[in-house]
C-alpha cells in the first residue's frame, strides 16, 4: 500500500485528481469507480478545472457508483445519483449511458444487484476504483460486519454512519435505514484503488487500517491485501501514523 500524506484537502484532491486524470489519459476507454460524500468533492472539482482546460477527455470514461440509499427516488436531494449531477457529471462530457448509479427505488434489490455486478462485469471490471472511508471504517456502504466477502447488496447502516451522514438531510430522521452498496468482494477487483480520507475524524479509521491486521469490524482494513492500493490523506486524517 501506498501512502501519501498531504498536507491539506486541497493538495489531498489535486493528488487524486492527477491520478484519475492520468488514467484516462493513458486508457480513454477507463471504467472507474466513483465514490460520493464530502471527501472526493474536491477532487471531482480539480478534474473539472482538467475537463475545461482540455486535459482530460471523458467522452469514451465509463463509471460505476458505489452506493445509494435504499429508497430515495434519484431525484431526491439528498441521492447520491444527485450528489455526482450536481458535483461532477453535469460540468463533463461522460456520456450519459455509460454513468452507473444504483438506483435506490428498484422493486426488486436482489435483481438491481445482479444487474450491477453483471454490468461491471460485462465491461471488464473497475480499472480505477475511488473510494472514501466512513469514519468506522466502512468503505462504500460496507458497514463492519462479520462477513464482508460479499458482492453488491442491500445493506443496514449502522447508527454511527446514519448520524455522520444527517448532515446531507434536514433532519436525522431523513436519513435512509438502509443502503445498496457495492460489496467488499467487488471492490477488491478493481484493478487500482484509491482511497481518499481528510480529517481528524477519520484518523482511527486510517490507523486501523493501515496496522497489518485484517479485521471485518473494519471494513476497509482489507484493503491491505490489495496488490494496487494508494491511500491519499491529509495530515488531519494521518495524524495516528508513521509518515510513509
Ligand atoms: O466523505 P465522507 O462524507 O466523510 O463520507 C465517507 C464515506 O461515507 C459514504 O459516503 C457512505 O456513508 C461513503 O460513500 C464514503 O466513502
Amino acid at each position: 500500500m501506498r501512502i501519501y500524506i498531504e498536507e491539506d484537502y486541497v493538495s489531498m484532491s489535486k493528488k487524486a485528481a492527477l491520478i484519475v486524470a492520468s488514467q484516462i489519459i493513458l486508457n480513454p476507454k477507463s471504467v472507474l469507480g466513483l465514490a460520493t460524500g464530502s471527501t472526493p468533492t474536491g477532487m471531482y472539482q480539480e478534474l473539472i478545472e482538467m475537463y475545461k482546460s482540455k486535459e482530460v477527455d471523458f467522452s469514451e470514461t465509463t463509471t460505476f457508483n458505489l452506493d445509494e440509499y435504499y429508497g430515495l427516488e434519484r431525484e431526491h436531494k439528498s441521492s447520491y445519483y444527485t450528489y455526482m449531477m450536481d458535483v461532477f457529471f453535469k460540468y463533463i462530457n461522460v456520456q450519459k449511458n455509460q454513468i452507473h448509479i444504483l438506483n435506490g427505488k428498484a422493486q426488486n434489490v436482489v435483481t438491481e444487484c445482479l444487474a450491477y455486478e453483471e454490468l461491471i462485469n460485462s465491461v471488464g471490471g473497475i480499472d480505477l476504483q475511488i473510494l472514501g472511508i466512513g469514519a468506522n471504517g466502512h468503505i462504500g456502504f460496507n458497514e463492519p460486519s462479520k462477513k464482508l466477502n460479499v458482492t453488491t447488496h442491500l445493506v443496514q447502516l449502522t447508527e454511527k454512519t446514519i448520524q455522520d451522514n444527517s448532515r446531507f438531510f434536514d433532519r436525522k430522521e431523513d436519513v435512509p435505514r438502509e443502503a445498496i452498496s457495492v460489496g467488499i468482494a467487488t471492490i477488491m477487483k478493481a484493478k487500482k484503488i484509491v482511497l481518499l480520507a481528510s480529517g481528524r475524524n477519520k484518523a482511527e479509521a486510517i490507523m486501523e487500517m493501515t496496522s497489518g491486521y485484517v479485521n471485518t469490524q473494519v471494513p476497509a482494513s482489507i484493503l491491505q491485501t490489495h496488490s494496487d492500493v494508494t491511500l491519499i490523506i491529509d495530515k488531519e486524517a494521518g495524524v495516528l501514523i508513521e509518515s510513509v
